[in-house]
């Protein structure tokens, strides 16, 4: 059975921060900004949040820019370590977010599946296997033995997509993902996108999308500010989001 769940989680991350410069005169900026040590403090992203996951749960995280939804997700990845609370995690996950990074660019394309598949955890038998279809469904073919490096960022960005989505997993954790090529790479996406959510025991997604929320979530949690400030029912959810942007719409914070 797979199964997650967070309690009490927070991250708190070291910022190096600048003072404010005074000057007017650029020369002075720039050598301010050469010289001028930052000081260190520590922000916290993330307080207090605690949720479950069962199997079956299609889960929103929802929240404005910066509320903390991708530090929660790769908190969950296991990308970052928390610095308070804990996860426990029943099941294979699998992240897809940042689907085009960690790509070598002077292997080839052929290669760098081979190496991304092995990256993800694949037998090299099986990363081998994947070489074929991933290449087809990213139109990619004549172009295996080019170096990566000559592709544009639109055919990284399909490539990417089809080596993460190759493999279906447990737990699929989400990152806003749509805009991964051209008009017709979108349409095939989102279909494969689709079945992987379909397939997958639970799946765990951050987008701004309220209609697709609404089409394949059944909760929803709610974060500001790196809290929890609500979870339950997608509508129950998506109502305290939307009073809780219009409160600060009203009060322009
Ligand atoms: N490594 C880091 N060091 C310092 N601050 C960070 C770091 N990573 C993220 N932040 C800050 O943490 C806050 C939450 O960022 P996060 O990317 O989780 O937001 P988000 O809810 O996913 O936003 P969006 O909807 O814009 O994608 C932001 O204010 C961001 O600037």
């Amino acid at each position: 059975m797979a199964h997650l769940k967070v309690e009490n989680l927070g991250l708190d991350v070291p910022l190096y921060v600048h003072a404010e410069r005074t000057t007017n005169s650029w020369l002075a900026a720039l050598g301010g900004a050469a010289l001028s040590s930052p000081k260190r403090e520590f922000v916290t992203l993330l307080d207090g949040v605690s949720f479950e996951a069962n199997e079956g749960d299609r889960i929103a995280i929802i929240g404005r820019n910066g509320a903390g939804k991708s530090t929660l997700l790769q908190l969950l990845t296991g990308a970052y370590q928390p610095t308070r609370g804990s996860i426990d995690v029943d099941g294979t996950r699998h992240a897809l977010m940042n689907m085009s990074l960690g790509f070598n660019p002077e292997a080839t394309v052929a290669e760098n599946i081979l190496l991304r598949g092995a990256a993800m955890g694949s037998p090299l038998a099986y990363a081998r296997e994947m070489v074929r279809p991933v290449l087809e469904f990213a139109e990619l073919g004549e172009k295996s033995n080019h170096r990566l490096r000559t592709l544009s960022s639109g055919q990284r960005m399909r490539l990417g997509f089809a080596i993460s989505t190759s493999v279906q997993h447990d737990i699929m954790l989400l990152d806003e993902w749509i805009g991964t090529g051209d008009a017709e790479f979108i349409e095939k996406a989102t279909t494969r996108m689709m079945d992987r959510v379909g397939g997958s025991k639970i799946v765990i997604m951050a987008t701004h999308s309220l209609s697709l929320i609404r089409r394949t979530c059944n909760r929803a949690i709610l974060i500001d500010r790196g809290q929890l400030k609500g979870r339950g029912s997608v509508d129950r959810v998506v109502r305290k989001y939307k009073d809780m942007m219009a409160r600060h719409a009203r009060h322009g914070t």
